[in-house]
């Protein structure tokens, strides 16, 4: 049997400089909040685990707040973890936390390992650069120097968004889907194995984000892309992910096939989202 590609165990993010005594004991019991009543801290994340296997799509699920953002930020290396550990298969053969790894090989790992898609593209793009120019430079950060195959490469993957033509036109003239496409063709310029998708869509008009949606789903496809997927939008769930988390308050409160959590849900915190959403 395959490995996971991605391996999270009993993950734990804390925000707040002077924990209370023993790691916050009064934050054990609570899925209510994420903020400790004893030390005040912030308890972004606490305890989560799950895997992800290659080329699935994985959602992360829950409402502002939930630890959607911090999850993403420690397998971008944005945040370290307090406790608990992330396994990538690609580094160290997934048997070293991969938070061991060296400010080089953690630049390596973000250039060619792993895309990431913000909800915001100014976040990723430079507007007044054009659309190859913003997949080109990513390019040029994993040390690639053929201009000529950079072009083509660049090319191709905005013709995999239906952007070819527009390989040459500035980024800030483009439409608000358009540019999600060239950020999501820029986080595949060095053909990650690991794409991270925070929100995609979150934001576009509906037949906008039918579109974006479809190529993610087309692209993944068509390159074997394993996909960790951020989201607050059961939709988007639906139409994408195989199998999901559900997050509240930093903690997983259940965890399952989409269609299972979507049609039978079993948290009541599950059933709340579900219900509100339809
Ligand atoms: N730098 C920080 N200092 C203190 N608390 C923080 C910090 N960053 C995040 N938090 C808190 O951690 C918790 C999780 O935040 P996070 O941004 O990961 O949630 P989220 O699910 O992504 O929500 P959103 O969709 O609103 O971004 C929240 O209670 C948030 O207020």
């Amino acid at each position: 049997m395959a490995n996971p590609v991605i391996r999270v165990e009993n993950l734990s993010l804390r925000h707040g400089a002077r924990p209370c005594a023993g790691n916050c004991p009064a934050m054990e019991a609570t899925t209510q909040s994420a903020v400790c009543p004893v030390c005040g801290a912030v308890w972004a994340l606490r305890d989560v685990s799950f895997e992800v296997w290659p080329g699935e799509i994985f959602g992360i699920v829950g409402e502002s707040g939930a630890g959607k953002t911090s999850l993403i930020d420690m397998l971008d290396f944005r945040a370290e973890p307090t406790s608990g550990a992330i396994y990538y298969n690609g580094w160290r053969e997934g048997k070293q936390p991969l938070h061991d790894a060296s400010a080089e090989e953690r630049r390596a790992l973000r250039n060619s390992d792993l895309g990431i898609v913000y909800q915001n593209p100014r976040r990723a793009l430079m507007m007044g650069m054009s659309a190859g120019g913003n997949v080109i430079e990513r390019m040029l950060a994993a040390g690639e120097r053929h201009i000529g195959r950079m072009r083509s490469r660049a090319h191709g993957h905005l013709d995999h968004m239906e952007l070819g033509d527009r390989m040459d036109v500035e980024t800030m003239t483009l439409s608000a889907g358009m540019r999600q496409r060239v950020q999501i063709a820029r986080a595949l310029a060095n053909r990650p194995q690991v794409l991270l998708l925070d929100e995609p869509t979150t934001g576009l008009d509906l037949s906008v984000q039918a579109r974006t949606l479809d190529l993610i789903r087309k692209v993944q496809r068509e390159l074997g892309l394993t996909v960790i997927l951020v989201t607050h939008d059961w939709g988007v769930l639906r139409l994408l992910a195989r199998r999901a988390i559900v997050l509240k308050a930093g903690r997983v409160v259940e965890s399952g096939m989409v269609t299972q959590l979507m049609e039978d849900p079993q948290a009541p915190y599950t059933q709340l989202l579900v219900s509100s959403a339809l």
